[in-house]
């Protein structure tokens, strides 16, 4: 069986709990993905850790955020560990996008649009009005035209930012939350199965499948799920 378009979060306090995770979804995802609690915690080796025998493919979650000066080096730091995706902040504006795309030709820079955690009342506090969808398309294109070859938007938005930037863009979703599963701090969320019918390329699902009993059942039943929704809409997975 192929492995589903899944990035598994590995937030993990340690790295033994890491790998082993990882160990636990490869056969069944396409990609584990290195946030900001392990990465600080263990630097560049968590990577090698967290790759382990499978190869799997690796997503560093750094969300670069900073002038594009600093952002370019911050990405040729990591350059050696070869991830297969790198994030970075899209409100960090188009030259640092630039910045960060051109300092590492054969990683996928991904722009963060707006952090799947806040609603639309928290984008109101920090001053972005109107729909939350109306942003995530504006920063949507501004970074594809600054060279972001992804985009991580929440799944609420996909159709409205696949519409936006076309059919050459890898759209990542966090926020997803397989049926009657709780939203935690996630705030704009959706089903695996409507995140993929809705046009994400990969899926970045964390604590419903690292937090519960049996990680890798459970990254094999979304995936055999999400083949269900591409048999139904002829999305390839
Ligand atoms: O807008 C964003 C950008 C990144 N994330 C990251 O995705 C995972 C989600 O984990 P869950 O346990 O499934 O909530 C996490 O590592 C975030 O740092 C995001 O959630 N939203």
């Amino acid at each position: 069986m192929r492995p589903a378009p899944i990035a598994v979060a590995l937030d993990a306090p340690d790295l033994e709990t890491a790998a082993h995770w990882a160990s636990l979804v490869t056969p069944h995802v396409t990609t584990v993905k290195v946030g900001l609690e392990l990465y600080l915690r263990y630097g560049p080796d968590v990577i090698a850790s967290v790759r382990g025998a499978s190869g799997v493919r690796v997503f560093l979650d750094l969300k670069l955020h900073d002038i594009p000066n600093t952002v370019a080096g911050a990405a040729r730091a990591v350059a050696r560990l070869k991830p297969a995706i790198l994030t970075v902040h899209a409100a960090g504006g188009p030259a640092m996008i630039r910045a960060a795309v051109e300092a590492v030709p054969n990683t996928q820079i991904a722009a963060v649009t707006l952090l799947t955690s806040l609603s639309e009342a928290d984008l109101e506090r920090v001053g972005i009005d109107g729909p939350s969808e109306d942003a995530v398309r504006r920063l949507s294109a501004l970074a594809v035209a600054a060279g972001a070859q992804a985009l991580v938007c929440s799944p609420r938005e996909v159709a409205a930012v696949r519409a936006e930037v076309g059919p050459g863009i890898t759209l990542i979703t966090p926020g997803v939350r397989p049926a009657g599963a709780a939203s935690q701090d996630q705030a704009r969320v959706a089903t695996p199965e409507q995140a993929l019918a809705d046009g994400a390329d990969l899926l970045v699902i964390g604590r419903p499948i690292t937090g519960s009993a049996d990680p890798g059942a459970t990254a094999a039943g979304i995936a055999a799920a999400l083949r269900r929704v591409s048999a139904a809409t002829g999305h390839q997975v």
